[in-house]
């Protein structure tokens, strides 16, 4: 069981030139499964830059990512990208679908090259239905709607049953109608899958739904709110 995602010790700097960024420094943060958490701030204080160190896109300069106690930083190759899809989902805000897939064939693709036993054919088209999408299996992303390409990103986050949904930015590109909808899938994946949820975002109502917000700035955690207890704990 992948139960605990941690950053500890966590720094990363970019080099452009002669000119050193210093995304994050020294952030030692701990998740937990059926846990929905918002990472907010202001632009260029971090956040993507931590989701994709969380997401094992990316490795710190310094520091560990543990995930069930695994240092993600020592895996490279098929090694972490088996880890990757063992573990986590990621939806980006511009989706990233492929556009010459339908929209089943969009949520399948994880597994495309890889052998196994699941029949994730089944699984896709229990999602599809679960995310209200069953008539628009055959559609490509050019006929969906942003909100309908935003839940096939989902179901395609979650083909392989991830313990972690990880989102970046992800009511971006929603109007209000879909960005409702959205939190509400979120609540229900939460407690129907038990999956951790850690959601970068600049939407304060979003952000507002969340079990605990985490605030950057300048590449660290300046506050964090549990809100089932309501206290700022640092
Ligand atoms: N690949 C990169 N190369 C150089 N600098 C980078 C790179 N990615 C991010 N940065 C810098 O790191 C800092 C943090 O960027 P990051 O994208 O994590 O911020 P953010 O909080 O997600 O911002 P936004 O809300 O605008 O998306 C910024 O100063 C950014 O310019």
């Amino acid at each position: 069981m992948i139960d605990e995602l941690t950053a500890i010790g966590v720094c990363k700097s970019y080099r452009t030139g002669e000119v050193e960024t210093h995304a994050l420094q020294d952030i030692t943060l701990s998740f937990r499964q059926r846990e929905f958490t918002a990472i907010v701030g202001a632009s260029g204080s971090g956040k993507s830059t931590l989701l994709s160190l969380l997401g094992t896109l990316d490795k710190p300069t310094a520091g560990q990512v543990k995930i069930g106690g695994v240092n993600v930083s020592t895996l490279k190759g098929n090694r972490l990208a088996d880890f990757r899809f063992s573990a986590i989902g990621l939806v980006f805000q511009h989706f990233h679908l492929l556009p010459t897939l339908t929209s089943m064939e969009n949520v399948m693709s994880p597994f495309y090259g890889r052998r196994t036993s699941v029949n994730y054919k089944a699984r896709a088209e229990e999602l599809l239905i679960q995310l209200g999408l069953a008539d628009k299996a055959r559609s490509l992303p050019s006929q969906l709607s942003g909100g309908e390409q935003q839940r096939v990103a989902i179901a395609r986050a979650l083909i392989n049953k991830p313990q972690w949904l990880l989102a970046d930015e992800p009511t971006g590109n929603l109007d209000s109608r879909n960005a409702e909808a959205f939190y509400e899938l979120l609540q229900q994946l939460k407690t129907e899958l038990g999956c951790g949820i850690i959601v970068v975002t600049h939407d304060l109502h979003l952000a507002g739904k969340a079990d605990r917000t985490i605030e950057l700035r300048d590449g660290r955690v300046i506050q964090e709110r549990n809100v089932t207890t309501g206290g700022a704990l640092c």
